[in-house]
């Protein structure tokens, strides 16, 4: 069944179906290749849902029902007599029955829901058990015989109910440990010091860095956080080879100055990294606008408040001070402001590129997926126009070769198509920024997956990429490829960027510790819940950050015999959901780790498939950077469990022959995009919608056999999201969204007009019937042991 779950999107997409026909209808009319169009991104994730009722979140423990061993003696039958089972259903129905008995449970934290599920449970354990507790038989036996009153029960019930909701004993201590309200008092290390915190503000490639650097060199002590590896490489780099000796620390990394591996005096980190007890003289936060990001922002927040430096450099954008000014009224820091100016031209044309003929040298061609950027690469190709490219998924030696390529200026690439990969971290020779589309998916606070327009803030990130200072071009451009887009991203770029209201928190493993010792049959998805659902927090300055990545590993080793804090660990570790393979390799090893067996070299790379060869085609390549993922995940966890994971060095060898290989993969990607049939799986589209990929990604573990057919054609791959997007619609629609963000972006955009929307819905109504029967007959099939399709 699961099998066929899982084959369900392709089932749909042996018809070309009216719904197609619309899209290729909408694209055509709108000049976007049908192939690869804005629409191909979905959106609206299912909310996590942290403003449900906290009592509906706690599930009943089991409870044990009393045997009757043969040399037991019931005391209470002794005492009292026999009670027929009959009789006593009759005074527990009456006892359920009494309005006093409500009236008391709800005093004492059991709501109406609670209350019936404690009752059901009480009722199976007095019917059920082989023997009552003597207390409790002789008081049903009293009440039979007229003596006493039916809520002389209820004490019997709420013990009963404790025991099956643990927490009602112990809310008040669960409600003081998720207590966020004071985060800055949870550093003593820090509040201990006189800080000063020196914000420099500005656009990008004003020198804000720069200058924070310079005094991170010359400070006796030092630490930087950078928001990625590639920028932290870069400032390790840097201030070593200005003749101070730096550390570099990552999840997946450490490197030492002094050959003998004591540490450094200056060390350069991401900024999850960063240790708060260890004390320095300077402190650099890089892009301090990440504070407020839904997933990361609780990683800004913990450095800003908890490091130990007299002086603490924020790096970022202006629309951060107010919130950091506020924020330092309750550490007592001193805040000073230094405001920079962009050092080079950016010019917004008035022109946009429209066709690939008119790309040129320094041109850097800005898309939002990873299907646009290989359908760019290919049109260019087409032309003979040689291109580098650059998208998050690859690893970081194969963007830096792509960049050095790029930035040559005897290469004869010089063009460059990227995904906003470029926003942070590389520095890029480009003169021309081109926006292939505007529209990005966006995970917003409450982990839903939207369709919406670049905000300012990240047009101008982009945007400010081209004229870097110190570069050939002093004077940087920008435009889009669509002429419709050129108004659009004027507005955007002139808008005011919204001041940061809020900083992420999260909760440590120590909070998650304490609510397991309280609620020791939680799970830990149950536990987080839990957590954030209780937790309080000063909403005037402080959000939760989005924990449904972290929820999502945790479902996936629930079974998985571990202990919390192990669990905890292995849910911190950087795994790209959408990708099923990492997924699976993520439970393999939280399986193996299980069963005390360490995870050897040997190990992970009969695993993996090593040794690996060049990639033929773009599926290959997707996978290699799969298994580039998994080799990230086992080097992050083999800093947490090194008796486990005692492998990283050889394990790092072999991620840098694999980023030899993938780099060779992409030098050639003209060559893999001619030779694959198929656009790569949709499920490592970078914008596949959340849900479906998290469905995807558990049945393939709960098959646990080989990957799922990816030979999928372009066809089937478009129809698959066209259906995406249709369902989309259709949960706005169950939302009660009729004008939700998509709907209305398409109407916005003169798409497609109401009376189409509602056809939409029909058709995907119908869509639906359809599907479910063909899957009800291919489930009877399976039945009967048909073999698989197997790759
Ligand atoms: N005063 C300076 N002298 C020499 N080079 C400088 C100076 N200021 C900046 N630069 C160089 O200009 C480039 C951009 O500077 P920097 O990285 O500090 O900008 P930024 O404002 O931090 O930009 P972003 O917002 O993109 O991070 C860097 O290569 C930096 O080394
Ligand atoms: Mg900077």
């Amino acid at each position: 069944m699961a099998h066929n779950m899982f084959r369900r999107s392709y089932i749909i997409n042996r018809e070309i179906s009216p719904f197609v026909k619309f899209l290729r209808k909408v694209t055509v009319r709108h000049g976007v290749s049908p192939r690869v169009s804005s629409f191909n991104v979905q959106s609206f994730r299912t909310k996590s849902d942290n403003s449900k009722d906290i009592n509906s979140l706690f599930q009943p423990i089991p409870f044990r029902k009393q045997e009757n061993n043969a040399d037991d003696i019931n005391i209470g039958e002794e005492l009292s007599g026999e009670v027929k089972k009959d009789d006593l259903l009759k005074l527990l129905n009456q006892f359920y029955r009494r309005p006093e008995v409500r009236r008391a449970a709800t005093e004492n934290g059991l709501d109406q829901k609670l209350f019936h599920q404690a009752y059901i449970s009480f009722r199976q354990f007095c019917l059920e058990s082989e023997m009552l507790p003597a207390d409790l038989h002789i008081v049903f036996s009293d009440l039979l015989q007229g003596a006493g009153h039916v809520d002389n029960i209820f004490p019997y019930f709420m013990k009963h109910a404790k025991e099956i909701f643990p927490h009602l004993e112990c809310m008040d201590e669960l409600r003081k440990i998720s207590d966020l309200r004071l985060p800055a008092n949870w550093y003593s290390e820090a509040r201990g010091l006189q800080r000063k915190i020196i914000i420099h503000a500005g656009p990008t490639n004003s020198g804000k860095t720069h200058h924070a650097l310079e005094c991170f060199m010359m400070a006796k002590t030092g630490v930087y956080c950078g928001p990625l590896r590639l920028l932290a490489n870069e400032v390790f780099k840097k201030t070593n080879d200005s003749g101070t000796p730096c550390d570099l620390v990552t999840g997946e990394e450490r490197r030492f100055a002094n050959p003998d591996k004591s540490p450094a005096d200056h060390v350069a980190c991401t900024v999850e990294m960063c240790s708060v007890t260890t004390p320095y003289d300077v402190a650099v936060l890089d892009e301090i606008q990440m504070i407020k990001d839904p997933q990361r922002g609780w990683a800004w927040t913990r450095v800003l408040l908890g490091i130990c430096a007299k002086e603490v450099h924020l790096c970022g954008e202006g629309s951060a001070i107010d919130l950091i000014k506020k924020l330092m009224l309750d550490t007592g820091d001193e805040v000073e402001v230094r405001r920079y100016k962009r050092l080079t031209k950016l010019k917004y044309l008035n022109k946009a590129v429209e066709r690939f003929e008119n790309v040129f040298a320094g041109d850097c061609i800005v898309c939002f997926n990873k299907n646009d950027i290989f359908y760019v690469s290919k049109q260019l190709e087409k032309l003979g126009i040689e291109n580098a490219v650059i998208y998050g998924g690859l690893p970081p030696g194969t963007k830096l070769a792509q960049a050095e390529k790029f930035n040559d200026p005897k290469h004869p690439c010089k063009v460059l198509v990227a995904t906003d990969a470029i926003g942070m971290g590389l520095n890029l020779c480009i003169k021309r920024v081109i926006f292939y589309s505007l529209l990005k998916p966006n995970m917003n606070q409450e982990g839903e997956k939207e369709m919406d327009f670049i905000s300012t803030s990240q047009a101008l990130q982009i945007a400010g990429r081209a004229g870097r200072f110190g570069t050939a071009y002093e004077t940087g451009e920008v435009t889009t490829f669509k002429a419709k887009d050129i108004p659009l991203l004027k507005e955007i770029v002139s808008n005011e960027i919204s001041f940061i209201e809020q900083a992420g928190l999260h909760p440590t493993a120590d909070q998650i510790e304490l609510f397991a010792y309280h609620l020791p049959h939680a799970t830990l998805t149950n536990l987080i819940d839990i957590f954030t659902t209780l937790c309080q927090l000063d909403s005037d300055s402080y959000f939760m950050c989005n924990m449904d990545d972290f929820k999502f590993l945790a479902d996936l080793i629930e079974h998985v015999k571990l202990p919390l804090r192990v669990r905890y660990v292995f849910c911190c570790a950087p795994i790209p959901k959408k990708q099923p393979f990492v997924c699976t390799m993520f439970l393999k090893c939280a399986r193996q780790f299980s069963r005390g067996e360490a995870l050897t070299l040997d190990w992970i790379c009969n695993q993996l498939g090593a040794p690996f060869s060049i990639p033929k085609s773009i599926a290959d390549l997707v996978h290699l950077e799969s298994i580039f993922d998994v080799l990230d995940m086992y080097l992050w966890l083999s800093y947490r469990f090194p008796d486990m994971f005692p492998d990283s060095e050889h394990v790092r060898d072999v991620q840098r022959e694999l980023d030899l290989v993938i780099q060779e993969g992409v030098a050639n990607i003209t060559r893999l995009l001619l030779s694959s049939v198929s656009q790569i799986p949709a499920s490592n589209v970078d914008n596949v919608d959340n849900v479906g990929a998290k469905t995807q990604t558990k049945q393939k573990l709960l098959l646990d056999e080989d990957e799922a057919d990816n030979s999928d054609s372009a066809e089937k791959n478009k129809l698959t999201k066209a259906f995406v997007i249709a369902k989309n619609i259709q949960n706005e629609k169950i939302k009660g969204q009729t004008s939700g963000k998509l709907a209305k972006t398409l109407v916005r955009e003169g798409l497609i007009t109401t009376a189409e929307l509602e056809e939409l819905y029909k058709e995907w109504t119908r869509k639906q019937a359809i599907e479910g029967s063909v899957e009800s007959t291919k489930s009877s099939r399976n039945q009967k042991n048909e073999p698989k399709k197997k790759r």
